[in-house]
């Protein structure tokens, strides 16, 4: 089998007309801070990077050291910014302007530099998550204001999983393409072409320990998968939390099943545990470009018109028919 890489996949999507030659140079400043990324992830105590780096973030969450570390590499391999106008980040209060006097690019890149942090100190796996959108036309000094853009407005999004392989996942609007890195060559190689999620599946992952705390739609789907073949839906169905959004993510992507992290009375004020910006958005696009569907429960996540840069919502995603049986208890509710 011919092996195509990274390179070359985006050359091709570029002649197809697909993306813009600055979009294919921010795929791949960004494929080269992941592969970065990853090198950290991979030597662990061995580089001393386990373990908290004793400041907390704009979320109040204390930061682990690869938090800041792929947080920097991010920033850094993004700053010079010909492609791009300004980024966010998960762990950044601000969004950050690319500096300098010269003309910026056209795009606005937005990250969660490592997902899954509580995962890090345990060696399972974790991710980076990121959400390209245009820079509004004439803003030079984008503000936070020109970064409030619904998730149907992103022109690509992808996420990386630093897991047994490395993998990165991403789509620019037609269809979700996957990538293995071959760490002898350095390079991404496109391994899973055209990912797509089965309508169906009989597998569902959820922080069961929040049960008390959901609203009664979503106890009563639970219930029902849990109660299986002698229940309602008349067959069983298995459950998976890893607790790192983009491994459980990618198993959906890779053999179905439905994620969520429901609205519940413990998270309420806040609107809900992830956040819409650079986690909810870019996952539902790449969970509806390959076929599934993404809601809050209430609206489709696509759709939310954001108001703040680390506003949180409900999350509920992946094969369809199960998003949809949901969303319907919600609205019968
Ligand atoms: O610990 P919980 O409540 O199961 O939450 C796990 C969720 O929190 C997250 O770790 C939040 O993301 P960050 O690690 O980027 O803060 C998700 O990846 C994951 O789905
Ligand atoms: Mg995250
Ligand atoms: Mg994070």
């Amino acid at each position: 089998m011919r092996r195509v890489t990274l390179t070359q996949f985006l050359i091709e999507q570029q002649r197809k007309g697909l993306m813009s030659a600055d979009l294919r140079l921010l795929m791949e400043v960004v494929a080269r801070a992941v592969k970065a990324i990853a090198v950290n992830v991979s030597k662990g105590a061995l580089a001393g990077v386990l373990g908290e780096a004793g400041s907390d973030n704009v979320q109040g969450e204390a930061q682990k050291k690869l938090d800041v570390i792929a947080n920097d590499i991010l920033i850094q391999a993004n700053e010079w910014g010909g492609h791009l106008a300004a980024m966010a980040s998960e762990e950044v209060e601000e969004i950050r302007p690319i500096p300098g006097e010269y003309p910026k690019g056209a795009y606005l890149l937005l990250f969660d530099p490592l997902d899954g942090s509580s995962n890090i100190d345990v060696n399972i796996s974790v991710g980076t998550i990121f959400s390209v959108l245009r820079c509004p036309e004439g803003v030079s000094t984008p503000t936070e204001a020109d970064f409030m853009q619904p998730g149907t407005a992103q022109v690509a999004a992808g996420y990386s999983v630093y897991g047994p392989s490395t993998q990165l996942i991403l789509t620019v609007g037609s269809g979700v393409h996957g990538f293995t890195l071959d760490r002898e060559m350095g390079s991404f190689i496109y391994t899973h072409p055209d990912m797509t999620i089965p309508a169906d599946t009989k597998e569902y992952a959820i922080n069961g320990s929040n049960e008390r705390f959901w609203e009664a739609p979503v106890q009563r789907y639970i219930s029902e998968l849990q109660a299986g073949a002698e229940g309602p839906r008349g067959r069983d169905f298995n459950t998976r939390w890893v607790a790192s959004m983009v491994a459980d993510v990618h198993r959906i992507l890779t053999r179905g099943g439905i994620f969520m992290y429901p609205l519940d009375s413990k998270m309420k004020d806040k609107g809900g545990k992830l956040r819409l910006m650079y986690e909810a958005n870019p996952m539902a696009m790449i969970v509806e470009a390959a076929g599934g569907a993404a809601s809050t429960g209430r609206e489709r996540i696509l759709d939310v018109k954001p108001v703040k840069l680390h506003q949180r919502v409900p999350v509920i995603l992946g094969s369809r028919n199960e998003v949809e049986r949901v969303v319907s208890y919600h609205q019968e509710s």
